[in-house]
């Protein structure tokens, strides 16, 4: 992997049931990097994320994330590699019988982080995402975007270097859509690498980053500028 990637696919294949979905990909992610990753119903783009959190193995080919050999590692390691993930996805929602702020404190608890800091930590990034004043809240009384944003709060709890977020800005109004586009450049604008499934190509022309697409098993750069055209 070269220094500044911190995602890299060399030559990845996945097939499934003889049928190619990803066939010998290529691909990086560098460093500090904002990416979106495109592609119509079914061209892969969810086999593509869970390679990056080992929830899938290659066929064929290598996935390196963050200092790890995705493909070989083991059992053991999963954990640690999914602790250098913020993961924002639709079905990966928040728990409705906790608060706000118990619901961020969760995914630090479960990875042994000491009470004393659990607080500061959990503050500090609902502060971040701008809801610290909605810690005490159920997520049932939050709107669609204040509920990404508390999703986006958990992910970055454990400060994790990239952000695989799948359709962050899915069934969100422009408005909220716009405050969680913010808020995903100023994370980056720390330094993450994020990457970024989406659908939605207003947004992907409104915040211009490179734009990779899915097709037929393979991937491709296009223009932002120029989606939805004939
Ligand atoms: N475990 C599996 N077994 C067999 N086929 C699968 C499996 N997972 C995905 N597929 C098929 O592989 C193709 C790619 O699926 P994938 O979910 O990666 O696409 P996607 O781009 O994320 O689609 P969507 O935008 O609808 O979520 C689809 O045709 C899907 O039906």
């Amino acid at each position: 992997m070269t220094q500044q990637s911190v995602i890299e696919f060399t030559d990845v294949s996945v097939t499934y049931d003889y049928r190619p979905v990803l066939n010998e990909i290529n691909f990086s992610l560098a460093n500090g990097e904002f990416m979106y990753l495109i592609g119509e119903t079914g061209a892969g783009k969810s086999s593509f994320l869970r390679l990056i959190y080992r929830d899938l193995i290659p066929d064929a080919g290598s996935v390196r994330v963050a200092d790890f050999d995705v493909t070989s590692i083991s059992r053991k390691e999963i954990p640690y590699l999914r602790r250098r993930l913020g993961i924002v996805f639709q079905d990966f929602q928040l728990l409705p019988d906790r608060t706000v702020y118990e619901n961020v404190a969760f995914s630090l608890k479960v990875t042994g982080t000491k009470k004393s800091y659990i607080k500061q930590r959990v503050l500090e990034v609902l502060g971040m995402v701008g809801l610290s004043h909605k810690r005490k809240s159920m997520p049932e009384d939050l709107s669609g975007g204040e509920q990404q944003r508390v999703v986006i709060a958990r992910s970055l709890a454990n400060e994790p270097r990239i952000m695989l977020a799948d359709e962050p800005t899915g069934n969100l109004d422009p408005k909220a859509s716009a405050s969680i586009m913010e808020l995903l450049e100023k994370i980056n604008n720390r330094g993450m690498a994020v990457l970024m499934v989406t659908h939605d190509y207003d947004t992907v022309k409104q915040y211009p980053y490179r734009t990779l697409r899915l097709e037929n098993g393979n991937i491709s750069e296009v223009d932002p500028q120029k989606l939805g055209r004939n």
